[in-house]
């Protein structure tokens, strides 16, 4: 680990966005690691200067100035670090060995005990070594990277962080093929720290992807604090120095190449592309096609993510159509899945689509007669329907439930906008009988399930005909509903 030399001293006090910048490339670039309790105390120093309480009077600052950083603030945290763990963790006698579960269980309790006994755990801008060593407070992100960055100062260049789409802990040993939880879960659950990820029921949960996680580099886990960089000021406002500096430090990494297999790093730029274009950049939009490929090359398209970040951008920008296609796409990841008590979060992104997203937009092109209209197009209608019986079967041999009578109504009400003729025009394609479907669910090779037949109707595959009963329930109940109001 090239550690905090003197190249990157110079550059101190920090006074602009180009500075701090520069400090990542050079650690980056370097032929040594990149030191991630440096570059994460700088972030978070940066971070904390432009949107915490203390100075949140809207500064106006000269654009991309920052407050100054001083060197021995950065300094001072980064022995400060080093004193902890070194002092905790006696590792003389590991010298260039591979580390051992106990030592980052060791690791994991000196951060774990070292936290403020009881704080708001989902609040913001606990992310960095600059909240641990200044706050004592890390959001579960926060504590996982702590110890990965932990286990760098004590030298062991095996422990690599692992993320999901809503969890992480370390890789670790000879063939880095060990696993550790390091950190909490959600709310009210038992911590499972020391023990290795999970082979049983939670192996099926979305939670840990049916074990294609994100395994960082080193320089994949800067992308990672960097993607951890969050410029909210408050509810409504960015701090752009902020936004700016983690949308630099994100087209620094893509260019580097360390985005290649991480899909939400490649999402969070898009997200932010969307928002503030550079120019010469490719647009947004092939940065979230660039993030499914991703996920469909390197993670065997079990991530929901990619799809969810490319519905939300046709969505805010009116392409329904489009949207309708990926959230049909991110169903077909779910149903592959066993939905637990731990998928809480996927969980919310497909109620908010289905109850609020989608009925949005039933009312509002409702309203509109135009004849390209969504309404008449069997494609909109086809995707809607792989879209529910996603739901639909990721539920189906799961514990837990995931539909409840609240879903029905939006359900109900959209199908019913579709005209009788236009939902002809989709057939339900059993291509083998539905019973003799095993349980199991069959991960998908390819991306898009949804294939068009000859006459160009849309079928459904196999797979989505198993709610076939669900699908025959919308269906008689919508007809009942026309024959009454036809009467
Ligand atoms: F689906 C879209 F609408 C989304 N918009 N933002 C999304 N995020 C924001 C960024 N985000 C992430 N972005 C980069 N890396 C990671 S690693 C991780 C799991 C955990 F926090 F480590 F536990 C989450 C996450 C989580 C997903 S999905």
């Amino acid at each position: 680990m090239a550690g905090f030399i003197d190249r990157d001293k110079v550059l101190f006090p920090l006074k602009n966005i180009s500075s701090v910048v520069e400090i990542f490339k050079n650690q980056l670039e370097s032929n040594h690691e990149p030191d991630l309790a440096l570059l994460s105390i700088i972030a978070g120093a940066v971070e904390n200067s432009l949107t915490c309480r203390s100075n949140v009077s809207i500064q106006v600052v000269e654009p991309k100035t920052l407050p100054i950083l001083e060197l021995h603030t950065i300094e001072d945290l980064y022995n400060k670090f080093h004193a902890i763990m070194k002092g905790a963790i006696d590792v003389s006698k590991s010298e260039n060995k591979v580390c051992t579960r106990e030592t980052i269980k060791k690791v994991s309790d000196v951060v774990w005990n070292s936290l403020t006994r009881s704080y708001y755990k989902d609040r913001a801008h606990l992310q960095s070594l600059y909240s641990y060593l200044t706050g004592r407070k890390l959001d579960c992100f926060g504590v996982a990277f702590a110890v990965v960055a932990g286990c760098q100062a004590l030298g062991f260049s095996d422990v690599h962080l692992a993320l999901s789409e809503d969890h992480a802990w370390v890789v670790f040993g000879e063939s880095g093929t060990e696993t550790a939880e390091v950190t909490w879960h959600g709310k009210g659950n038992e911590d499972k720290r020391g023990q290795e990820i999970g082979k049983g029921v939670s192996a099926r949960s979305w939670l840990y992807v049916n074990n294609k996680p994100v395994i960082c580099t080193r320089a994949m886990e800067v992308a990672a604090l960097v993607s951890a960089i969050n410029p909210s000021l408050n509810a409504t406002l960015d701090a752009c120095e902020v936004a700016c500096l983690q949308q630099e430090l994100l087209w620094l990494l893509y260019d580097l190449g360390h985005l290649a297999k991480y899909p939400m790093a490649i999402g969070n730029l898009g997200d932010l592309e969307e928002i503030a274009p550079t120019p010469g950049r490719v647009p947004c939009s092939a940065l979230f096609q660039e993030a499914i490929l991703s996920a469909r090359t390197y993670y065997n398209n079990q991530h929901v993510y990619p799809y969810t970040y490319q519905g939300g951008y046709f969505y805010r920008n009116k392409m329904y159509k489009e949207a309708f296609e990926s959230w049909a796409n991110a169903s077909d990841v779910i149903r592959l899945y066993n939905y637990s008590r731990d998928d809480e979060e996927i969980y919310k992104e497909f109620l908010e689509i289905a109850n609020e997203l989608i009925p949005h937009i039933m009312k509002v092109i409702s309203s509109g007669f135009s004849a390209n209209s969504i309404l008449k197009k069997p494609e909109c209608f086809a995707n809607l329907l792989r879209f529910y019986d996603g739901i639909c079967q990721w539920e189906q041999g799961s514990a837990t439930p995931v539909l409840h009578i609240g879903w029905a109504k939006p359900l109900v009400n959209t199908i019913s906008k579709f005209d009788a003729d236009v939902r002809a025009q989709v057939n339900i394609v059993c291509e083998s009988d539905c019973s003799s479907l095993d349980d199991r669910k069959l991960p998908r090779s390819n991306g898009n399930t949804s294939c068009f037949n000859n006459n160009n109707n849309y079928c459904l595959s196999q797979d989505h005909a198993k709610s076939h009963n669900l699908i025959d329930q919308i269906e008689s109940k919508v007809t009942k509903d026309e024959e009454v109001t036809n009467l």
